[in-house]
């Protein structure tokens, strides 16, 4: 039968990725797919954004939320110092089963505890689960309609960023974070992944 997306990717990055080098990992997925086959991750140009984020809040535990095939994942991994933590949630086993498989060509797995299930369930488990009670960052990019109400679980954590504000949008995340009097909000223009189409990350700070 054929094959899905996720596994022509992780094709894509054991063929032109050097095992154990994560910015080959991350340039051998954009170009899969700038050049062969669009894929969900946040992307070159988002993700640069991500880089500074990460590397400006310097965090010892990050929580993302939605691995899909492990490109962010790798991102922020290869900016964390080695005692720190990532835990990264994934609903679907598919993409969990290839995420791990990239996560592992990256040579990031030490760093990086992979999860599956829905964050809804693992988030109020995450204390006793992990003795993490709350995280330095929290990259949000899985369900879009998730993106509140996750929020709301977690407000103990210090910085959420959130991928795709704009596109494919959430509304109502971005109405409470930019309001609430508990956050302070900014916005990162830029595009959707290997488009013109535009998007952005927000990145809002928790006052507490
Ligand atoms: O896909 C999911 C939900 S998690 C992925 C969330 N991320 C997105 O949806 C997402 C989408 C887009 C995007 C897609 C089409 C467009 F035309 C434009 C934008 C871009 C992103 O950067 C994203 O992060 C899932 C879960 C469990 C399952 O069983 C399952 O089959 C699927
Ligand atoms: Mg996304």
């Amino acid at each position: 039968t054929r094959s899905t997306r996720p596994q022509r990717l992780l094709a894509a990055v054991q063929k032109n990725a050097t095992r154990g080098d994560p910015r080959s990992v991350v340039k051998a997925i954009d170009e899969f797919c700038r050049y062969t086959e669009w894929a969900m991750n946040v992307g070159d140009e988002k993700g640069c954004i991500l880089d500074s984020v990460v590397s400006e809040v310097n965090p010892a535990t990050v929580l993302e939320l939605g691995t899909y095939c492990g490109y962010s994942t790798v991102r922020i991994a290869t900016l964390l110092p080695p005692d720190a933590k990532l835990i990264t949630l994934e609903f679907n086993p598919d993409f969990a089963v290839i995420a791990r498989q990239v996560i592992a060509w990256a040579g990031q797995e030490e760093k990086v505890h992979l999860v599956e299930g829905s964050s809804g369930d693992l988030i109020p488990k995450m204390k006793e689960q992990f003795g993490v009670k709350s995280f330095d960052l929290v990259f949000l990019d899985h369900w879009k309609d998730r993106y509140l109400p996750d929020a709301k679980l977690m407000e103990a954590g210090s910085v959420l960023l959130a991928d795709n504000v704009i596109c494919p949008g959430s509304p109502d995340y971005l109405d409470y974070v930019r309001n609430s009097p508990k956050y302070r909000s900014q916005y990162f223009k830029s595009h959707l992944e290997y488009t013109k189409v535009e998007d952005g990350l927000e990145k809002s700070v928790f006052l507490g």
